[in-house]
């Protein structure tokens, strides 16, 4: 334990680093960091109950990364220490906890036809879409190989639809992966685009209803991170925003990840390491396997892959390729992994459900103006603005270069000198 904790030292991960509190029969993590919580809410944190019912434990004597735990209905209550963190965490590490349980929203409802806003933002109603959308996903991964087959785009140079076990790469190796993807198109679900065909479980009108309200509660989530992003990077109001309009075309997209349990004797990476493309993404992890490579530092400079823990109401939120480009790396896309669930999990299929939220597909993705905070890093840094590249093209040469038989070397991001580890 002592040796990871050394790794993400607060130097890295920013001095309010938060550990998430401990399981049962977990190790503790490291003390300041709880105090924060215990002051905040005492009662709540010491009773509640972030372990997965009917699922085996995460390991206890495995070290988990310190990411801090924020809180939706404080920031939503705009708590300036609370809002301080996310800002942190976006910079130092670019992965953090959001805790979802959240009092009601207000009883107007909008009209559908209009961008979302911060009182449509519904933490416990995203949870039980979630719930409904683990169920689906299930399902459709026990569809017939032959069927999941069907709706393989990857052909029609489309990233959207199903990959199969072993049709994309972990390494510049062209290692197989060992786990499926399905990728449903937000402009599909939301008619900005023509369907694309699926499986009757996923074309079916109440499958489409759930999708599209899955996908506004989380459009809804990552809009409010963009606005404080936003606010604390001092760009001109709305700008980050306007660049991920729910209504406008872009490669947004929920993604279901299944994994089936691997060989003891035989384990090997199920996602290869990699940054996300995109902006914000979402993601509901039940079972271990996630990993991340917490950043180098003097005192750590060959850091090791760490577990995140997943956390029963808590979603992971990392942030994605385009924001580091747009903010000229203020802020932080961090690499991740996904290898097999530690300890008794292992034996599990292992199905994860994520959001990913990317600029719209016309945007540059070139450093913004209007920010100093922007303005001085990319001063200090005296990186050239890179290549003049849209979100869309950008996602697309980065989602296909993963697919076996694509170009690894064209998938790369933004992580650069990270990648060497
Ligand atoms: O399944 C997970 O926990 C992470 C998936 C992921 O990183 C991705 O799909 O980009
Ligand atoms: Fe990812």
């Amino acid at each position: 334990m002592a040796a990871v904790m050394s790794q993400t030292s607060t130097s890295q991960l920013g001095a309010s680093a938060i550990a998430p509190p401990a399981l049962p029969h977990q190790t503790l993590p490291p003390a300041p960091a709880l105090h924060h919580l215990e002051q905040d809410d005492p009662k709540e944190d010491h009773n509640e109950d972030l372990a997965y019912p009917n699922l085996p434990p995460f390991p206890s004597d495995i070290p988990t990364a310190p990411l801090l735990r924020i809180s939706l209905s404080k920031l939503l209550s705009n708590d300036l220490t609370e809002i301080t963190n996310l800002w942190n965490a976006s910079r130092d590490l670019g992965f953090f906890y959001l805790d979802l349980r959240s009092p009601a929203p207000s009883t107007t409802k909008r009209d559908s036809a209009h961008e979302p806003s911060e009182c449509d933002i519904d933490g416990s109603a995203l949870l039980s879409s979630a719930e409904k959308l683990f169920s689906l996903g299930e399902k459709l991964f026990q569809l017939p190989t032959e069927e999941k087959l069907k709706y393989d785009f990857k052909d029609q140079g489309s990233y959207f639809g199903y990959k199969g076990i072993g049709a994309g790469v972990v390494d510049a190796q062209g290692t197989k992966d060992r786990n499926e993807f399905y990728n449903v198109s937000k402009d599909d679900i939301l008619g900005i685009s023509e369907p694309l065909p699926a499986p009757e479980l996923l074309s079916s009108e109440d499958a489409r209803d759930l999708l599209r309200v899955f996908m506004e509660g989380s459009h809804a989530i990552v809009t409010f991170i963009l606005r404080l992003l936003n606010d604390k990077l001092g760009l001109p109001e709305g700008k980050l925003q306007a660049l991920h309009r729910l209504h406008e075309v872009s490669g947004d997209q929920v993604r279901w990840v299944s994994a089936p349990p691997q060989p003891q004797n035989d384990q090997q990476k199920a996602l290869g390491e990699h940054t996300d493309f995109g902006s914000i993404t979402l993601l509901h992890n039940r079972l271990g396997g996630l990993q991340v490579l917490p950043p180098s530092s003097p005192s750590t400079p060959k850091p090791e892959w760490t577990y995140v823990l997943p956390l029963r109401h808590h979603i992971i939120v990392n942030l994605g390729d385009a924001l580091v480009k747009l903010t000229a790396g203020v802020l932080r896309s961090n690499i991740h992994r996904v290898v097999s669930p530690p300890g008794e999990q292992g034996k599990e299929t292992r199905m994860s459900l994520v959001y990913f939220a990317r600029p719209e597909d016309e945007v540059v993705l070139k450093r913004l103006e209007g920010s100093k905070v922007i303005d001085q890093k990319a001063t200090e840094s005296g990186e050239e603005d890179g290549e003049w590249i849209t979100a869309k093209e950008w996602i697309l040469r980065r989602a296909l270069g993963r697919r076996a038989g694509g170009d690894w070397k064209a998938s790369a991001g933004t992580e650069g000198e990270r990648f060497k580890h």
